[in-house]
């Protein structure tokens, strides 16, 4: 089986009148790796459940491919939608070898006996476990098991692959290998993925498309790069990125942004008067020393392929946080106060009132 669209239209869950989606539409086409990133509470799981077949939606709609899987008066059973889904926990049969849990979904569906001997060989070659066939779960380490897990998922060969959260408990080295590994199976299986995650690392190295949700809507849709480069609200910035654009509140007063009483730079569009929210990537700050009009108190440095991260708190009357990217370590310690210098003109302005963008020609 290779994989299907996916398209949700209008689709809602409530639970005792509260939604957790609150009408999402999208659609990826066949062979797409959506992510559906957000913070906590936000619907991701919901909307996987609700793909998998473990919810039912209150309104709205899911196809796969031409087949209506969700919608008002139907509802395909989970096992015949043709999904699988890797969650955290491997939860691995302990009675049954590593072939026998690879083996048992095909057995659940009665593919002939010659036909599972081939797909098991298949897939654990595919997961690269071959020599572990005849261990049992116990004498398995944890990367182990996920592997045993993920092949006895793809065995039946799903044209839909759910994952939530699948890396959340692996350390950071280990998160990086297995985020290319499953990469790797996504493509080899040919199947649809949806992969739930709040770190938007993660969203931006795997997804062709991402949905990032908020309070059950989505905010933004599209590839990942475009949510970077184009950000449709403060929310997108402040979110996506590594680090994520500084926004900050500021005053427009005779073509100048204001900023905590502090005159930060032009603004040409004409928006005298208002109050809006102006975007400077970290990349466009540059550090300066103490003398400077706007200074910022230290917290850390990170190194960032090859540049420095600089973190701090503005001392102006908000405690802003703000991100300077540097191309040489700095000589500060935490507490230190370093000067900010910012560009003439702010990245992008977004509405005070709903965070929508107002200019991108600042
Ligand atoms: N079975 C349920 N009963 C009642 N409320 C629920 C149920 N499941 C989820 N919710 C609520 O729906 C909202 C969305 O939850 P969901 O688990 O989909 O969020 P999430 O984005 O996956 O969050 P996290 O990243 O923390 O897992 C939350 O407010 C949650 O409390």
């Amino acid at each position: 089986m290779s994989g299907s669209s996916i398209a949700l239209k209008a689709l809602r869950k409530d639970f005792r009148g509260t939604a957790a989606v609150d009408g999402i539409d999208l659609e990826v086409p066949a062979g797409s790796f959506l992510v559906l990133l957000g913070p906590s509470g936000c619907g991701k799981t919901t909307t996987l459940r609700m793909l998998a077949g473990l919810e039912h939606p209150t309104g709205g709609e899911i196809r796969f491919g031409e087949r209506q899987i969700a919608g008002p008066g139907i509802s395909v059973n989970a096992a015949q939608r043709g999904v699988g889904m890797v969650f955290q926990s491997y939860a691995l049969w302990p009675h049954m070898s590593v072939q026998g849990n690879v083996e048992w979904p095909l057995k659940i569906a009665r593919r002939p006996a010659a036909e599972r001997r081939r797909r098991v060989a298949e897939v654990l070659d595919l997961l690269d476990i071959g020599e572990l066939a005849k261990r049992y779960p116990a004498e398995l380490s944890g990367g182990q098991q996920q592997r045993v897990a993920i092949a006895r998922t793809i065995a039946p060969d799903p044209s839909v692959l759910l994952f939530d959260e699948p890396l959340s408990n692996l350390d950071a080295k280990l998160r990086v290998d297995t985020r290319a590994e499953l990469l790797r199976i996504h493509r080899a299986t040919g199947a649809t993925s949806v992969y739930v995650t709040h770190d938007q690392v993660e969203a931006m190295s795997m997804a062709t498309h991402v949905a990032l949700l908020r309070g059950g809507r989505i905010e933004q849709f599209g590839p990942p790069a475009e949510l970077l480069a184009d950000p449709a609200s403060d929310f997108v910035a402040t979110f996506m990125g590594t680090p994520a654009a500084n926004v900050l509140n500021v005053e427009v007063k005779a073509r100048r942004a204001v900023f905590d009483g502090h005159d930060i730079g032009r603004i040409d569009a004409a928006l005298d008067g208002r109050r809006v929210r102006a975007m400077y990537r970290a990349e466009s700050l540059r550090l300066a020393g103490p003398e400077a009009s706007i200074t910022a108190t230290f917290a850390e440095s990170a190194p960032l392929a090859g540049r420095f991260v600089i973190t701090g708190t503005l001392r102006t009357r908000s405690t802003q946080r703000i991100s300077v990217i540097t191309d040489a370590p700095p000589a500060l310690s935490p507490g230190d106060e370093f000067g900010v210098l910012f560009p003439e003109r702010p990245d992008r302005l977004f509405s005070a009132e709903d965070g929508t963008v107002v200019s991108t020609a600042c």
